[in-house]
């Protein structure tokens, strides 16, 4: 694939935080209608990537959307331009609807348009319209968060850790609505959660110290038990550990 036909490009990404180098020259594409995981063991710096793509910090380098150019766009832009994200913390307002959430979050004519896709997708928020968002369990309020994001034509989803702090058994839920969500859109997935990861993406990138150490086949990482255990610090296939390991590879 050549970098104009991605849906982001990243090249050379450099940034810094404080004193510290976080980001050191990290390349990699996401395809488009493709669930791209992004990985790497805690402060591996798979936040400040995302942070960077949405304008939120300052880098050098490239990042281009869909072929243009957006490093140093304001993000009030990039967001007209396509560019949804659901943070870690799911951020739904606990006192409103889910109607309301809905609502809310719908930035153009169409939006609303979408919001029986979203019904469509998510029939169990339908029911629930009326509900307060903040007595929804937590995988509930991941599904609202999920709903906001797609109900708008974004042409790249940026989704944070969605499995973080959930039970199992609603982890199995957030995948299957994050598999919804992808019907609809392009997905740039960070999760600690390595099954998660695999039951979902297509493709994976895997950083170490700011740095890219694998991009390819999500299928062709979960295969190398050498690599995923030196990076991410964990057997994919094995039953009693499913997340990344918390220390650091070096
Ligand atoms: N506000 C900050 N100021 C300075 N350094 C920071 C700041 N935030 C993060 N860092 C450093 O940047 C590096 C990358 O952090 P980042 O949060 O991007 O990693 P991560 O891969 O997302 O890890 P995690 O899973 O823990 O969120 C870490 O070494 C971290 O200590």
């Amino acid at each position: 694939m050549s970098a104009g036909d991605a849906a982001l490009s990243v090249r050379d990404l450099q940034v810094h935080r404080g004193e510290a180098h976080v980001l050191e020259g990290v390349s990699f594409e996401v395809r488009p209608r493709r669930v791209t995981a992004l990985l790497g063991r805690n402060g591996a710096g798979k936040t400040t990537t995302l942070m960077t793509i949405l304008g939120l910090l300052e880098g050098s380098g490239s990042i281009r959307l869909y072929g243009e150019e957006i490093l140093g766009v304001p993000t009030h832009h990039l967001v007209r331009r396509g560019i949804g994200y659901v943070p870690e913390d799911r951020e739904v307002f606990g006192t409103l609807t889910v109607a309301e959430n809905l609502r809310l979050a719908a930035r153009t004519p169409e939006a609303t348009q979408r919001l029986d896709l979203v019904h469509e997708l998510f029939p169990d928020l339908l029911r629930r319209s009326a509900q307060r968002a903040g007595a929804l369990s937590g995988g509930q309020q991941q599904m609202v968060a999920i709903a906001r994001a797609i109900l708008n034509p974004n042409r790249l989803l940026l989704i944070d850790e969605p499995s973080k702090g959930l039970a199992p058994i609603v982890v199995g839920q957030v995948v299957e609505a994050l598999a919804k969500a992808a019907s609809a859109t392009t997905i740039l997935l960070v999760d600690q959660n390595i099954r998660v990861a695999q039951r979902l993406a297509t493709d994976a990138i895997v950083l170490d110290h700011g740095a890219v150490v694998f991009t390819g086949s999500m299928e062709d990482l979960a295969a190398d038990a050498d690599l995923t255990q030196r990076y991410l610090g964990v057997a994919p296939s094995s039953r009693d550990s499913n997340t990344i390991g918390k220390g650091s590879a070096r």
